[in-house]
């Protein structure tokens, strides 16, 4: 069953179509990006999020301080690390914890085996910011991974368009999308109901 998680919400009435038409999880960043939330937006947002869909906050870099104030304040389920953090920094917050792999080539999935978290998500490179470029990358790198697929999330430019193939040959535990949900940097409610329709259909 890949479960699926909406990123980059930002707008109360795309946090409730998410979570009723079936997303696993919903995704606030934290980071820099266009798709930014303050812990207080986030406060409001997550009211709109019920018991069961877990709240995932995407950081770059962080400080100890920042994902206290993040984690408690909102609060979230798990901290995605989508930047440089080093495995004993991870470790040392103690938090539910996601490391995000920036994949260039084979080395960048080795990697994965220096952390020892809940999740490993693989995602392309960044442009402009360090996700949610919408960019794919080659995902046949991932069969060399040696962690189990229900530890594994795959993202970067997923869409209603690739997202059969890629569960069909990644096998991720979730997937996670935010650019491949939006019209003109805005997420749109078609496109998210394609894409959890997508997976949920996949999932028969
Ligand atoms: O979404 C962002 O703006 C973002 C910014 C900084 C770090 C991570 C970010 N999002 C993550 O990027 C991937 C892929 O997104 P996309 O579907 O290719 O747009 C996903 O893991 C988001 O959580």
């Amino acid at each position: 069953m890949t479960k699926v998680k909406i990123c980059g919400l930002k707008e109360r009435q795309h946090v409730q179509a998410a979570v009723e038409i079936g997303a696993d999880a919903i995704g606030f960043v934290f980071a820099p990006s266009k798709r930014r939330v303050t812990v207080e937006q986030a406060q409001q947002l997550v009211k709109h999020v019920p018991n069961g869909v877990l709240k995932i906050g995407v950081f770059v870099n962080p400080s100890a301080e920042e994902l206290r104030t993040a984690v408690e304040g909102v609060p979230l389920d798990y901290v995605q690390y989508h930047g440089e953090e080093s495995p004993e920094f991870i470790s040392q917050q103690g938090y539910p914890a996601i490391k995000a792999l920036s994949v260039r080539g084979a080395e960048d999935v080795q990697m994965a085996a220096n952390y020892d978290v809940d999740y490993y998500l693989f995602d392309a490179p960044g442009t402009d910011f360090k996700g949610g470029s919408g960019h794919t990358f080659d995902w046949t790198l991932l069969e060399m991974v040696g962690i189990p697929r229900e530890k594994l999330i795959l993202a970067g430019g997923l869409q209603a368009e690739n997202i059969e193939e890629a569960v069909s040959l990644v096998s991720p535990s979730m997937v996670d999308v935010s650019s491949g949900v939006e019209t003109d940097g805005v997420k749109d409610i078609a496109k998210i109901t394609a894409f959890i329709q997508a997976v949920k259909k996949g999932r028969a």
